[in-house]
């Protein structure tokens, strides 16, 4: 028996004890029958109903109340005008007369079309002398949307988009499932010519400023010649004294949310005072380069010009380059401002002791700085200051390659609506994600905002580093698990920047083959290596960090015969490292690359830490411990002319530091 509530008994005349409520139709004094479970909507037709449906809010809303000096002057259609105009002079055709005409909003929604709010490039061109068709037409500016909208534009307008049964925004990159670093070029002009690094391993292949600007001009002709362009105004950096603004124009909504997430989101305040961006990002990579063009190699063309403060992007679709061709602009602006930019993994323990993990791609950076214990600072860029350190982004870009909720379950659970997720193969009917399926790429990635990750620290900024990690994935099986690295071993290594890259992030590696690349990211450096190394030397000097070597790739053979070590004994390790209880095991040295290991690791089967006990074939071992050795020694011989920083005794004591056999 149930009470009513009004102290009297009922058998429940209105309940049906086990199973639905009774459906009770009341007879009223008309004698209709009425369903007034709920007022009656506010709207005479659908039409209406649907314009109750949203309600208008930032960012095309200004701040009510905001105390800024121009707050009581400026008026909502004076700041959507200067935005426009700032968006305008960005999209200009650099050869005509006319800005291209530019109006807000979704060209699908009818009734917001122009209000002819023409804006003009050059204020006193004459508007009734068209130059060409195209200065006919309007380009809709869809700015900074938020995830939802850009889930409906990627859904409604681009093929190969859809929702997974997690909520992610799963998307095709095209023909490109990986960056290009071949299509790369950087304008050389009089002063990039004598700052940057030009010539044999070096990253910045040249092309002159007239080839950049024909490129651009074909970018921003293809952008304009849409019926609309993505428009995103973001920030770069979470050190507030070194913060970027950086506007991203584009043409495809997965581009905008990529970068939505990848970049750092501004409030609506910091929207509202936005201005003029310090550099711009022209994605037309749907269209290609004209081959016909000088310097150009493939229909492919990423292009960076310094001076211009403006990157162009034909012939690739994958939003990598983006995120990477950025991290290159930032490798050159915070080493002007005695900033070391690094790519690095970043993470702080409990008591603020601050983890830094360099490696390449796929080396386990992002898997490792996302760790349940620790507070992320970021997973893959981020700059060391006289403050300590930043990140770069406002997001991660985990692969995805065989995933599993068990050993990751940080990036499994931002795996969520806003995430994109980047050439997966799911269930057409269940819209799960198969992992395991490579057969779109090997590169499989999800982009989501850091704060997808539950310890994320916002603002993502942490005191001077007590550990760097040097992460090598071994492909040859030879490299310790583990080695405490001297700070001449730690510049050495960080030169030497050895990997066995893993497939698919760079166009056209299959499998996986040894690489060295200066401070594990040459692709992105835009100085001389030891530049960032003489940088990296004084900074952990001073602040006495410890720098270490893990091998996060083979053991027991090499790649084919031996197999990865096993993510959770890698993650003893590190957990060694960040108590420091590493730091006091007993050591021994070994033979060739004069590694000190360790001879004991809590949670780690003591025999692999050695790696010459877990080959069974001794004289392979040897052969092939040898061979990487004079891998490393070979790849060295380009830096042995070179000082690295002030410090000549480092410099020798550096080059002494290899291997020795
Ligand atoms: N022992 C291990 N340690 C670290 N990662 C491992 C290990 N074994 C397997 N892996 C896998 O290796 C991959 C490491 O990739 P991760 O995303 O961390 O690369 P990254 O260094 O961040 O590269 P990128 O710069 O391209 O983003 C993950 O897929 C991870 O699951
Ligand atoms: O840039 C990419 O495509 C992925 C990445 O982080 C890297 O390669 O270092
Ligand atoms: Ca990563
Ligand atoms: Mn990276």
């Amino acid at each position: 028996m149930a009470g009513n509530g009004d102290g009297e008994f009922s058998f429940g005349s209105g309940t049906a004890r086990n199973g639905l409520a009774k459906i009770q139709t009341q007879k009223k004094n008309n004698g209709i029958c009425h369903d007034d479970s709920a007022p009656p909507v506010k709207a005479q037709t659908i039409d209406e109903l649907h314009s109750l449906q949203r309600k208008r809010s930032a960012p095309t809303t200004p701040i009510k109340g905001t105390q800024g000096a121009f707050a009581a002057t400026i008026s909502e259609e004076e700041r959507q005008k200067q935005q426009l105009q700032s968006i305008s002079a960005s999209l200009a055709s650099l050869t005509r007369e006319t800005g291209p005409k530019l109006v807000k909003g979704d060209p699908a929604r009818k009734s917001e079309t122009p209000k002819v709010s023409h804006v003009s490039h050059h204020e006193f061109s004459t508007p009734t002398i068209s130059v060409s068709d195209s200065s006919l037409k309007f380009t809709h500016v869809l700015y900074n949307l938020s995830p939802a909208e850009l889930y409906e534009q990627a859904i409604k307008y681009e093929k190969g988009s859809f929702i997974t049964s997690n909520g992610a925004l799963a998307t095709l990159s095209g023909a490109k499932t990986g960056r290009s670093p071949r299509d790369k070029r950087v304008v050389k002009d009089e002063t990039t010519e004598d700052e940057l690094w030009w010539g044999k391993g070096s990253p910045n292949i040249e092309m002159d400023e007239h080839t950049f600007m024909t490129n651009r001009e074909r970018a921003v002709d293809y952008l304009n010649s849409l019926d609309k362009v993505f428009v995103n105004d973001q920030f770069l950096n979470w050190d507030p004294e070194h913060k970027i603004k950086v506007r991203i124009v584009s043409a495809r909504a997965y581009h905008s949310l990529f970068m939505h997430n990848m970049c750092i989101r501004p409030t609506p305040e910091e929207l509202e005072n936005f201005g003029t961006p310090d550099f711009t990002i022209y994605n037309a990579g749907q269209f290609p380069c004209n081959r016909y063009t000088h310097y150009m190699t493939s229909s492919t063309s990423i292009d960076l010009n310094l001076a211009r403060r403006e990157m162009v992007i034909l012939g690739t679709q994958y939003a990598g380059e983006m995120k990477k061709g950025l991290f290159s602009v930032m490798h050159y602006l915070m080493p002007m401002r005695q900033i070391l930019s690094l790519h690095s993994g970043c993470n702080m323990g409990k008591d603020g002791d601050v983890a830094l993990f360099f490696g390449l791609s796929g080396t386990g950076k992002t898997t490792l700085s996302t760790d349940h214990n620790r507070y992320l600072i970021g997973d893959d860029e981020h700059c060391w200051s006289e403050n300590g350190v930043s990140n770069i982004e406002g997001g991660c870009y985990a692969k995805c390659v065989d995933l599993s909720r068990e050993k990751e379950p940080d990036i499994w659970n931002a795996i969520k609506f806003g995430t994109v997720l980047e050439n997966v193969v799911f269930d057409e009917h269940t819209r799960e994600v198969d992992y395991t399926d490579k057969s779109v790429t090997e590169n499989t990635r999800a982009a989501y905002p850091i704060e997808y990750i539950p310890n994320a620290k916002i603002p993502c900024v942490g005191p001077h580093p007590k550990n760097v990690i040097l992460l090598a994935c071994d492909a040859f099986g030879v490299l310790p698990p583990v080695s405490k690295l001297n700070l001449a071993q730690t510049m050495y290594h960080f030169i030497s920047g050895y990997t066995a890259l893993v497939a698919g992030t760079e166009e056209g590696v299959k499998e996986p083959q040894a690489t060295f690349s200066a401070c594990f990211g040459a692709a992105f450096i835009m100085l001389h290596p030891t530049r960032y190394a003489a940088m990296l030397a004084e900074k952990m000097q001073k602040h006495g960090a410890t720098g270490w070597l893990v091998n996060t790739g083979w053991s027991g053979g090499r790649y084919g015969s031996g197999s990865r070590i096993k993510l959770p004994y890698t993650r003893k390790i590190i957990d060694a490292i960040h108590s420091g209880s590493l730091l006091s095991a007993t050591y021994k040295k070994t033979e060739v690359f004069g590694l000190e290991i360790p001879t004991e690791v809590e949670g780690v089967p003591s025999e692999i830490l050695d790696p010459v006990n877990t080959w069974s074939d001794k004289k392979a071992y040897r052969e092939t411990l040898l061979k990487l050795g004079g891998l490393f020694k070979k790849n060295f011989e380009t830096f042995t002319a070179y000082k690295i920083g002030k410090d000549s005794k480092l410099t020798e004591e550096i080059l002494a530091a290899g291997p020795n056999f």
